[in-house]
């Protein structure tokens, strides 16, 4: 298919070739279905802000370096901060004395400013502003085709609208289509901006849970074969889990701390959303409609998903894991796996205590009564058996 408007373009643009240009470091069509981060051979690219701010009690200082691969997600408490973060790094406000940098590109320092329209960003907000009067594919190509001559169009249309199949909707107004479908759009219309960097800010807010569910797929997708690195801010801690591969934590106008996701969860500031881990398994293959998952040399088993992988990302609440001495027999729950005690940490309410596991070197964590944990006599170092509940795969 070729869009009106794109014909100055490659037009032997065929899907076959989209994917492999898409993926930069793959020459063969990518599984959608496996998770990959940026292509291994490109080194992240910094991201440095150095901006100080006041507004009324509000206080802003960051003088930091965040090195940006695959989904960055920005996460704290409603105003923190986050979002006047990411307008600074966007070039949406011009802070006096602030030095703004992304890699090699020198967006703002001292009386040096970068206009947003010149940084090779990409931006999607919690309403997306498309334009009412132009049809879907309008609002597209609306960026695309106003790009620099010699800007390198390393994203075509065809591509990203199969990416985000957007094929049904391109003759369609904005006022008819649902809130999902709008934030589609304007995640197409970002990415035909041909970004090096992508900012979500709260993509997904104001959708229903439904929506929500429809439109994270098509961000993995992004976030899995495009290679450009997001910056992801979002209130909900389970949209991070799913989305993100490294967490920013900001509090009270500052990050404080940053990392990989996995080990960002312990991050007991963190617990008051929920507390969760995260773990990384192989898939083993299915049997009587049961995933076989290893992770290390320990194996569980969950209700077999429509589609199959070759690995999986699994979420696991620390409510839904329960600790015993010995192992269990006979218990309803399946899957036990046995884990070191490394650390206790307070939990939000002061009955309970966030118990941190190893398991083959993840972390794991258990959210248990004190009592139980008195009761059971658990220390740092012991050798006990985790009953996981509940499982969601991603
Ligand atoms: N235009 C403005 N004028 C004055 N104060 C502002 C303005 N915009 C934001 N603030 C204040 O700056 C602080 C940080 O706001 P910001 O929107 O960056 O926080 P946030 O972490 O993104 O919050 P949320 O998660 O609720 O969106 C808040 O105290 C907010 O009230």
């Amino acid at each position: 298919m070729t869009v009106p408007g794109t014909q100055h373009l490659n037009n032997q643009a065929t899907t076959s070739s989209w994917w492999q240009r898409l993926s930069w470091t793959s020459s063969a069509k990518p599984n959608t279905q496996t998770r990959r981060t940026a292509p291994a051979s490109k080194e992240p690219k910094a991201l440095t802000v150095a901006l100080q701010l006041q507004r009324g009690a509000f206080r802003l200082q960051l003088n930091d370096s965040l090195p940006l691969q695959g989904v960055t997600a920005l996460f704290g408490r409603s105003g923190c901060g986050k979002t006047t973060l990411l307008r600074a790094i966007a070039g949406l406000d011009r802070h006096p004395n602030a030095t703004v940098a992304f890699g090699e590109h020198n967006w703002q320092q001292g009386r040096h400013f970068v206009l947003v329209h010149q940084r090779r960003i990409g931006m999607v907000f919690q309403e997306s502003s498309l334009l009412p009067h132009l049809s879907v594919q309008q609002n597209l190509l609306y960026g695309f085709n106003r790009l620099g001559k010699d800007c390198e169009r390393r994203l075509v249309p065809e591509q990203v609208i199969a990416l985000l199949e957007l094929e049904p909707l391109l003759h369609q107004q904005p006022e008819q289509l649902s809130g999902g479908q709008r934030q589609r759009i304007a995640l197409g219309r970002a990415l035909l901006r041909q970004p090096q960097l992508l900012l979500l800010d709260e993509p997904l807010a104001s959708l229903d849970q439904q929506s929500r569910n429809d439109i994270l797929p098509y961000l993995q997708r992004i976030a899995s074969q495009s290679g450009i690195p997001m910056i992801l801010v979002s209130h909900q801690l389970d949209d991070v889990v799913k989305l993100a591969d490294q967490l920013v934590l900001m509090q009270d106008g500052c990050i404080h701390s940053q990392g990989p996701l996995q080990q960002q969860l312990l991050q007991p500031e963190l617990a008051a959303s929920g507390a969760l881990s995260l773990l990384h398994a192989k898939s083993l293959g299915s049997k009587d409609h049961l995933l076989q998952l290893r992770i290390g040399q320990q194996q569980l088993q969950l209700p077999a998903p429509k589609h199959s992988q070759p690995s999986y990302r699994l979420r696991i609440q620390a409510r839904d894991v329960a600790l015993s001495s010995k192992p269990i027999t006979d218990s309803s729950v399946s899957n036990q796996l046995q884990v070191r005690i490394t650390g206790f940490h307070p939990a939000p309410h002061p009955a309970e205590t966030l118990v941190q596991l190893q398991l083959e070197g993840q972390p794991l964590q258990a959210l248990l009564t004190q009592q139980s944990v008195q009761r059971l006599g658990l220390q740092i170092g012991q050798l006990v058996y985790a009953q996981v509940k509940a499982v969601a795969l991603d």
